[in-house]
């Protein structure tokens, strides 16, 4: 009946919204809650679907009693609630795994962080091979083509369906650039490229309303290791969860927007770009038209100055390693 119900409206009513099944796989954690929430208040998902190892039908309770149009569910713990979440699913958010301590980089939550989103990987192939999935859990340089590669296996795989969420870094330079320069961060656009961490972010102020500022070198390390402020600040009750909550929700929004007919939506996302191929770099967060499919087009990275030039030559040696490791790990542990 749902089933019907859906494809009659996407056949015969072009000015309805169309149904959207958003779901959240760690959904209980730092982010999972918030960004939970921030998808409720969106008029464009008409279905949420909440699933952690622990504790997501307590949340699904709770933010169902928000008067918004949109069902939620929270699914048990189990093999088979995992599926039933992903069943029907348009965009499936990933955010579950371990988040840093102070002294931790991204990498060192790859032993643990892998496995766990291979195993998930699985689980969205295999029910939901369609939907869009967004990898939050870090590292994103790692995560991705470990994702990527549970997909090839599988025989599902469609680069323009996975996403790195490199979100978090562009808000973060707009608003660090706002406060510099007095603007309203809204009006300031900065495109941030490479990858998510360290070094392998790389901003291009020189394309931005303040080109001098690429030379900021303290500027550029602010958006660069941003997340280690959280951290640090956080003094080892986690990282950023409701910044990225934010930002996870304008990832998913936009692409929603896309499915919805919407021209001209653009995010910065890690996706599998052609950009740096001939270099054995088959991912690459940069601006990413989206349309119904997911990536429509990886735009080009557009003028570099010298400065950026050095910062992306940096880039690409860390990133083509983090995404190797990936690669080698789902060789190394396809797992069941
Ligand atoms: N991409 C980004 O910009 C960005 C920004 C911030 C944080 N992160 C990353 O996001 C991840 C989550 O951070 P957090 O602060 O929400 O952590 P958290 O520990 O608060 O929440 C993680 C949640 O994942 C759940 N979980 C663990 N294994 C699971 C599994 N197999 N299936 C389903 N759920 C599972 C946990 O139960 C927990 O509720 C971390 O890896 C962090 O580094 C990424
Ligand atoms: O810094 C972290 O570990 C979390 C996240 O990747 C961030 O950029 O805030």
């Amino acid at each position: 009946m749902f089933a019907a119900q859906r494809i009659g409206r996407r056949a015969f009513s072009a000015s309805a919204r169309d149904l959207s099944k958003v779901t959240v796989l760690g959904a209980a954690g730092g982010i999972g809650q918030p960004l939970s929430l921030l998808l409720k208040l969106n008029p464009n998902v008409t279905e949420l679907g909440l699933y952690d190892i622990r504790g997501a039908p307590g949340v699904a309770a709770d933010i169902s009693h928000i008067n918004t149009k949109s069902t939620v569910t929270g699914y048990d713990a189990t093999p088979s609630g995992l599926a039933s979440a992903l069943k029907g699913a348009d965009i499936v958010l990933i955010p579950a795994g371990v988040p840093r301590k102070p002294g931790m980089t991204r990498d060192d939550l790859f032993n643990t962080n892998a496995s766990i989103v291979r195993d998930l990987a699985k689980a969205c192939a295999d029910n939901c091979p369609e939907a869009k999935v967004l990898v939050i859990a870090n590292p994103v340089n790692s995560t991705l083509p470990i994702l990527a590669e549970v997909y090839k296996a599988r025989g599902v795989y469609n680069p323009k369906r996975l996403f790195g969420v490199t979100t978090l870094d562009v808000v973060r330079a707009s608003r660090f650039v706002s406060e510099l320069k007095g603007t309203d961060p809204a009006a300031e656009n900065v495109t941030v490229v490479g990858g998510h961490s360290g070094v392998t972010i790389v901003p291009l102020f020189s394309q931005s309303n303040h080109p001098e500022l690429s030379s900021n070198a303290e500027l550029v390390n602010r958006v660069q290791f941003g997340g280690d402020e959280v951290v640090k600040a956080k003094d080892g009750a986690g990282s950023a969860t409701l910044s990225m909550a934010m930002a996870g929700a304008r990832m998913a929004e936009s692409l929603l927007r896309a499915s919805n007919g919407e021209k001209g939506v653009i995010e910065p996302s890690f996706v599998d770009s052609p950009l740096f191929k001939d270099q054995g770099i088959d991912y690459f967060s940069s601006k990413v038209e989206l349309g119904p499919g997911g990536v429509e087009k990886v735009l080009p990275l557009g003028k570099l100055d010298a400065n950026e030039e050095k910062l992306l030559e940096a880039c690409l040696g860390d990133l083509k390693k983090n995404i190797e490791k990936g690669v080698a790990f789902v060789a190394a542990n396809p797992g069941k």
